[in-house]
């Protein structure tokens, strides 16, 4: 059940903050799935420390992987035998029930996989047959869902397949980081529907690159990993561009200016997409190596966009729509319905909730502004819908938010982060 509510804090003028990002999750939980595949011990700088990640390190230690925190900030992760038996807790992430399962056909002994109530609703249906034609043995319910066993053999086969990626990028960045390790390497070819995230697939392609692998993807949505052994990592990992959304939107919302530092110059990371956005929403965007600033006028144009190389950016996108100056059309992010929750559904009904016109499209969105209200949000266990719900609540007086420590999947402090900009408090130096 939903633990406590939350009074969103609503801004008494133009926000002017500076705002340090934790690390990412997509970069973290691949630089660690490729550390446990590696030749020797690797150490991860600024990993992002959330549900999420610490999933990501439960699962590979209980696969025999040892990971250890080292002066405060980074992980050691040194790499062992990978063995069953084990019961891996997948939570809610993606990643976890993704990018393990490839990885536990590795190990020798049986695997079992779980997760939250609604991650058994997840899509998994694509990667477990997959991973059943390059020679893992997989044993499910009787539905190609969490949860479901692994039966490791200390080795896989390998070989080609062709996947359906349509509901998810994370099947193929799943098969792909483990597939050095497999004896004929893989070759994974996408036939469907668009496949959605595709900057995700990229940040697997350089990181597993980053490690020494050679990665064939000339050919468009066909992947190739040649077997190999997999380097050890010493990496830095950037700031979540993604989990920058509400903080910069903020800024748009108030008629304010917000800093993030360190914002990569160049990434693969999806959530750069912001930039554009927000130029398109009538943001004054700046990026130099000291990093991003955005400021905005207070009122925001809406805008059509297609979000599905970026889908996780919907939910705050949604509400920025709901605050702008016009209408707006969120395309291409029909799979998001399989999301944390059916994001869609989540979106239209609490914006709707709070006095929005909101029409739902099968991949998409319509939102109309209208004059908002106070009223409850709910979150859905979806650390997203805390973010968007804040945003409108930012500007919107009386919003209260559901369930705020949900987004401990992949930003523990944002309460304390959003509260303190809300504030003009300054951050500590890092
Ligand atoms: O590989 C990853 O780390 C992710 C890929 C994307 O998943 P989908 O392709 O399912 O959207 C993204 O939305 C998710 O937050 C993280
Ligand atoms: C879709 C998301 O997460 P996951 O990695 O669980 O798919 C997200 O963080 O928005």
């Amino acid at each position: 059940m939903p633990s406590a509510e939350w009074a969103a804090p609503v801004a008494e003028g133009p926000i002017d903050a500076t705002v340090v990002l934790p690390g990412s999750k997509s970069l973290t939980n691949r630089y660690l799935v490729l550390a446990a595949l590696g030749r020797d011990v690797s150490r991860l700088r600024r990993p992002l420390r959330s549900r999420d990640t610490r999933l990501m390190v439960g699962a590979l230690q209980a696969l025999g992987v040892d990971i250890t925190e080292v002066d405060g900030t980074d992980w050691l992760i040194t790499p062992g035998d990978l063995t069953g038996p084990a019961s891996i807790d997948c939570g809610l992430a993606g990643n976890v029930m993704r990018f393990v399962p490839p990885l536990a056909g590795l190990a020798l002994g049986e695997v079992h996989f779980d997760g939250d109530a609604h991650a058994r609703r997840r899509p998994m249906a694509p990667i477990l047959t997959a991973l059943r034609a390059v020679g893992v043995s997989v044993e499910d319910t009787g539905s190609p869902a969490l949860p479901f066993t692994i039966a490791g053999r200390g080795a896989v086969p390998g070989g080609t397949v062709t996947i359906d990626a349509s509901t998810s990028s994370q099947f193929v960045s799943g098969l792909l980081l483990s597939a050095a390790r497999y004896e004929r390497g893989i070759t994974v070819r996408h036939a469907g529907q668009q496949v959605p995230s595709l900057p995700h697939i990229e940040m697997t392609v350089e990181a597993l690159r980053d490690a020494g692998v050679d990665v064939d993807d000339s050919q468009s949505l066909t992947w190739r990993v040649e077997p190999s052994e997999v380097n050890a990592l010493d990496v830095t990992v950037e700031p979540d561009l993604s989990n920058a959304a509400q903080f910069l939107a903020a800024a748009v919302v108030t008629g304010g200016r917000v800093h993030v530092p360190g914002w990569p110059v160049r990434t693969t990371q999806a959530g750069d997409a912001l930039r554009d956005i927000l130029d398109e929403m009538g943001a004054t965007v700046h990026l130099d190596r000291a990093g991003l600033t955005v400021s905005g006028s207070g009122r925001p144009s809406g805008i059509d966009v297609d979000l599905h190389d970026a889908s996780e950016l919907t939910p705050v996108v949604a509400a920025l729509c709901a605050l702008a100056d016009g209408p707006s059309l969120i395309r291409g992010v029909a799979h998001i319905r399989g999301h944390e929750t059916d994001r869609l559904a989540a979106l239209r009904t609490e914006l709707t909730g709070l006095g929005a016109g909101v029409e739902e499209l099968s991949d998409g969105l319509r939102i109309t502004p209208r004059p908002l209200h106070g009223g409850t949000f709910h979150t859905y266990a979806d650390h997203r819908m805390v973010m968007a719900g804040a945003l409108v609540g930012l500007v919107t007086p009386g919003v209260v938010v559901e369930d705020p420590d949900t987004v401990g999947k992949t930003m523990p402090d944002f309460v304390q982060l959003w509260s303190a900009m809300v504030a003009g408090e300054r951050p500590a130096p890092a």
